[in-house]
């Protein structure tokens, strides 16, 4: 493997991704954020970024890289598991979207065929006399976990609260960013549809065409992103010349983007940027995506600070939750497989 794999892959001209310096995708250090001492700075960083972009590496986020590695290693070791224990744990078995999907189980550009990626997904861990569990709203309630190893559910559970705590953190900085009050988003994000998926590609080789990727173009459906991946690349990001741009790992940084409902609360000032993901490096990649999206109720409504004088809104009004559920229902098989029954 490694390079003698590298050179075996030829990409069809679509899929070339142009290498450019890290810093065209902003690297910008949080450390200060939510410390009282230089917010101002950071959140203009990060509007620049957002405006710009709709990407960023973030640093000084305070997560230990233990911890990130020790997450990674779980995720490893659940995907080496055999294909009947995993699927024992299969997403469909679930009435909350949270568990195993196999290969080619999510199509995440439905032009395409679907992903060569498989992968874990882990929320909010609600038991049975949770306010919103008891209300019945979907996608809310307890995880699905292995049989066997409970050191993948504390891994996860450590994990999970974490980036949550980072979530909250990133979307005080876009209020300040948006000249709202730093905590506008606060009672909206306290109850998070946060998901964190576990993904692996296994390389592709050959003459790999767009029509079979690791991960198909998308914009992602929520608020904030904040994305580990391992060492072997393979993030593409589109620039507004439609440009593919590699979105290498680097070192110590998550990789923070913004989703459709931040694009839809901030009348599109903020960019929900597609992407897409390529394994050519003939290694076994893995990633971490955690999704940090609004409580199930919260309106995504064009914000005071983005409208434009004369002009209506470019969205119309969405609830959080259902609007997310849409977007599971259109790219998940298993879905559509209940919704045909
Ligand atoms: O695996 C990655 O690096 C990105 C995955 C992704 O974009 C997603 O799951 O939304
Ligand atoms: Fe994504």
């Amino acid at each position: 493997m490694g390079s003698g794999a590298l050179a075996e892959v030829e990409l069809s001209e679509d899929l070339q991704g142009r290498e450019v310096a890290f810093d065209s995708i902003p690297v910008i250090d949080i450390s200060t954020l939510a410390d009282g001492s230089d917010e101002a700075a950071v959140a203009a960083k990060l509007r620049d970024a957002a405006e710009r972009v709709g990407f960023l590496y973030v640093t000084g986020h305070g997560i230990p890289q233990t911890m990130i590695d020790g997450m990674f290693a779980q995720a490893r070791a659940f995907f080496d598991r055999p294909q009947d224990e995993k699927m024992a744990v299969h997403i469909g078995k679930w009435p909350v979207h949270r568990g195993y999907f196999p290969l080619f189980e999510e199509n995440t550009d439905p032009a395409m065929t679907a992903d060569l990626k498989e992968g874990f997904d882990i929320g909010r861990d609600l038991g049975p006399d949770d306010p919103e569990v008891l209300a019945g709203l979907p996608l809310h309630g307890a995880n699905q976990w292995p049989q066997g190893d409970p050191s993948f559910r504390a891994a996860a559970d450590g994990y999970f609260n974490a980036l949550c705590r980072l979530g909250a953190r990133l979307m005080r900085g876009f209020a300040i960013a948006l000249d709202l009050e730093p905590d506008f988003f606060a009672d909206k994000i306290d109850r998070p549809l946060a998901q964190l998926r576990l993904l692996h590609y296994p390389p592709q080789s050959g003459h790999v065409a767009a029509k079979t990727i690791g991960c198909g173009a998308h914009t992602d459906y929520g608020c904030v992103t904040v994305l580990a991946q391992d060492a072997n690349g393979g993030l593409q990001v589109r620039n507004t010349e439609g440009e593919w741009i590699s979105a290498p790992p680097v070192p110590g940084a998550f990789v923070v983007n913004l989703g459709d409902q931040m694009a839809r609360w901030t009348n599109g000032r903020f960019q929900a940027t597609p992407h897409r993901v390529i394994n050519v490096s003939g290694k076994e990649r893995y990633s971490m995506p955690f999704f940090f999206d609004p409580n199930w109720e919260a309106e995504i409504a064009c914000l005071p600070s983005c409208e434009i004088p004369g002009e209506a809104p470019k969205f119309a009004p969405v609830l959080a939750g259902p609007y997310l559920q849409s977007r599971f229902d259109a790219t998940f098989t298993y879905r559509q497989d209940k919704a045909a029954l």
